[in-house]
């Protein structure tokens, strides 16, 4: 398949309004991707919690607040967008538009309303900073990552990772107003561990995206090259993993926690790599090796910074 792929036609459905079809909080809820919301707000909120200096706790509710509404926002923009793929793939068929249950067009003003609304409450509970880095991940997101690189390059995920990168830097500018080492480093975590994380899912999910014609990386190169592209990217994550202890920007807790996190993933990756497979990388046992890879990728960024905070708090708690 070539790099440079037609998006697919969008589905033409009769025209409607949400009041007509009974639409529930719940679908509203859904175009947030509230799952993957607790994940990047848990990241944007450690960013917060390592910043120097003390923040107002109701301002540090009000940006974590932002953050949420911003990542859903962009979730409902991705959605409306994907609306044509989405119908198409099994994973995503029974989402609220491609099931008909929210018209398109609410969907798009409900994430263009979102935004605008999480943008300006950041910039008025904390400053220009974090509102601006916040309105720059929604745009990443939703038009460079969405609308251009998903459809068009294997390396859609890698780029268009970085979106996903940034709260940790939101979280730290809104409690100090400008930037430093430790909201980059943690940035570079996020955005190696993207890798791994997407491309563990994609092994499994690789026959949606090819009948949808996204150009995911085991689509165009292969499982077997993406099973070694998550095993190179788990490496080079358990290298960044470790660039707070090498400058001394964290202890001991943090380091062995980065260890044994990191070995775990790089384990993940080697069963991902060596499990039995036919002549083109297709696993033969039912892809449980990257189905493992990828709920241990949730895990591991979560109990990463978990650890991040915990050193934090111990080396302020010794001082
Ligand atoms: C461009 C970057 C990313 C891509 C392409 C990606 C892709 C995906 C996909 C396709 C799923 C499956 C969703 C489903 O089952 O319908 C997923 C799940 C998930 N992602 Fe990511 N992801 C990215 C970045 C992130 C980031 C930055 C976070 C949080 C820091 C995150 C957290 C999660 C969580 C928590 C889930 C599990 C959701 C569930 O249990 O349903 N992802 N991701
Ligand atoms: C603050 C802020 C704006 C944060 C943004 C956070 C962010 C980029 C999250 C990405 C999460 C995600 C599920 C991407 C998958 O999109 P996809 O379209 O490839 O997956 P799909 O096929 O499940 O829709």
């Amino acid at each position: 398949m070539s790099e440079s792929m037609a998006a697919p036609a969008t589905t033409r459905r009769p025209r409607f309004n949400s009041a007509q079809v009974g639409t529930t909080a719940r679908d509203w809820l859904a175009l947030l991707k509230p799952r993957v919301i607790s994940l990047v707000v848990f990241t944007g909120a450690a960013g917060m919690a390592m910043a120097p200096g003390h923040i107002n706790p109701f301002v540090a509710v009000v940006s974590i607040f932002c953050i949420c509404l911003a990542s859903g926002a962009a979730g409902a923009i991705n959605m409306w967008y994907d609306r044509d793929i989405d119908a198409i793939m099994q994973r995503t068929i029974t989402r609220p538009i491609p099931a008909g249950r929210i018209p398109a067009d609410e969907a798009l003003a409900y994430g263009i309303g979102l935004s605008t609304l999480s943008v300006c409450l950041m910039w008025i509970a904390t400053n220009a900073l974090a509102a601006g880095i916040l309105a720059f991940s929604i745009f990443f997101y939703s038009v460079i990552y969405t609308m251009w690189l998903k459809r068009s390059t294997p390396q859609n995920i890698v780029i268009g990772g970085a979106a996903g990168a940034f709260p940790p830097m939101i979280g730290w500018a809104a409690a100090t107003g400008h930037m430093a080492v430790m909201p980059v480093v943690m940035f570079g975590i996020v955005f190696f561990w993207t890798p791994p994380h997407f491309w563990s899912l994609s092994l499994y999910a690789c026959k949606d995206y090819g009948r949808a014609g996204i150009p995911m990386l085991p689509v165009v190169r292969g499982e077997r090259h993406t099973r070694w592209q998550i095993f190179i990217y788990t490496l080079v994550l358990l290298a960044v993993s470790l660039i707070p202890s090498f400058m001394h920007l964290s202890g001991w807790l943090y380091t062995a926690t980065a260890l044994v996190l990191g070995l775990g993933f790089v384990a993940c990756a080697v069963r991902v790599l060596l499990e039995p497979q036919d002549d083109r990388g297709t696993s033969q046992k039912g892809d449980k090796a990257a189905r493992i890879s990828f709920r241990f990728s949730l895990a591991y960024l979560f109990f990463l910074f978990c650890g991040l905070l915990a050193d934090h708090m111990l080396r302020l708690w010794m001082n």
